[in-house]
């Protein structure tokens, strides 16, 4: 299946696009289905898109006049889902203590959650975040190296059972996962998406969905991470990517996937692809147009 792209001038309107088209989606989704759900991703881009998503859910509120309510059409273009049905996972995480700003979910907590469950009536059960250091997964505080690794090898089994027990009742592709509407992923200027890193074994994991990740060359070392097969179950897959320091990397793997012999370990990107669709929106930067 052939990738295609969405070019924007800027990273504002790129953001404020795919919220646009993911409200949508998991509109159609929770009328469809009676259940939605989107992987989310953390990074500028991604954070962008969960801050465009508040604007537009506030817009439309305020429009409405009163809170959200089952399919109810909100403001001129704008279809809100029921919340009270719509789920949330990550595609990646970094291990650390909970609030900690370097968190993906805390990053999404302040720019879209809060916001959701406090005015939107999402239930906070519905909102899957990854283990965090310090939580039950973890040893009290943050834990010690050595307790560390068993930490989290634990929090990643823990979000795999987790993933589990929503699985898709008609097991597709794979029963041990939710269907996911909607995957976003950033894509590194190395290439990596989530936290699977050229060089490092997490792109070549198979039999697993969720992946503990000791040694991330970007900072934090320590990351929890949905593998290559649990991406590839996704709907449609998004890359959401904006910048000029991503263009190389945009453009080498847009070749790797046309490429049968590309070298998943060196490109992670390039082996992950949504089973209806796949679909980058990229400013005209990381298109390499600047
Ligand atoms: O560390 C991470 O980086 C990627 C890309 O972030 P960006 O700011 O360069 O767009 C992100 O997708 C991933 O979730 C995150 O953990």
């Amino acid at each position: 299946m052939t990738d295609e792209a969405r070019l924007f001038s800027d990273r504002d309107s790129l953001c404020r696009d795919a919220a646009h088209e993911l409200l949508r989606i998991l509109a159609d989704a929770v009328r469809d289905r009676g259940a939605a759900s989107a992987v989310l991703t953390g990074g500028g881009t991604g954070t962008g898109i969960l801050t465009a998503l508040s604007d537009l859910v506030s817009a439309a509120s305020d429009a409405s006049g009163s809170l959200d309510s089952p399919g109810g059409l909100r403001g001129p273009d704008v279809r809100m889902p029921d919340w009270s049905r719509v789920h949330l996972w990550w595609g990646d995480e970094r291990f650390l203590p909970a609030g900690d700003p370097d968190r993906n979910e805390q990053q999404a907590e302040e720019a879209l959650l809060r916001g959701l469950v406090t005015l939107h009536g999402m239930p906070s059960a519905n909102i899957h975040r990854m283990p965090a250091a310090d939580g039950a997964a973890g040893a009290g505080a943050m834990p010690a190296d050595a307790q560390m690794t068993g930490s989290i090898m634990t929090a990643a089994e823990a979000y795999a059972s987790e993933l589990a027990g929503h699985a898709r009742v008609d097991p597709g592709p794979d029963g041990r996962l939710p269907v996911f509407d909607v995957v976003m992923l950033g894509v590194g200027p190395d290439a990596h998406v989530a936290s699977l890193f050229p060089g490092l074994p997490g792109p070549l994991t198979r039999g697993e969905t969720v992946i503990a990740v000791e040694d991330s060359p970007k900072p934090p070392p320590w990351r929890l991470s949905l593998t290559v097969e649990a991406l590839n179950t996704a709907e449609r897959l998004w890359f959401v990517v904006a910048g000029a320091d991503k263009a190389e990397a945009v453009a080498a793997v847009r070749r790797a996937r046309d490429d049968e012999t590309t070298d998943a370990a060196r490109w992670p990107a390039s082996v992950v692809s949504g089973r209806h669709a796949t679909l980058w929106w990229l400013d005209g930067a990381a298109a390499g147009q600047d």
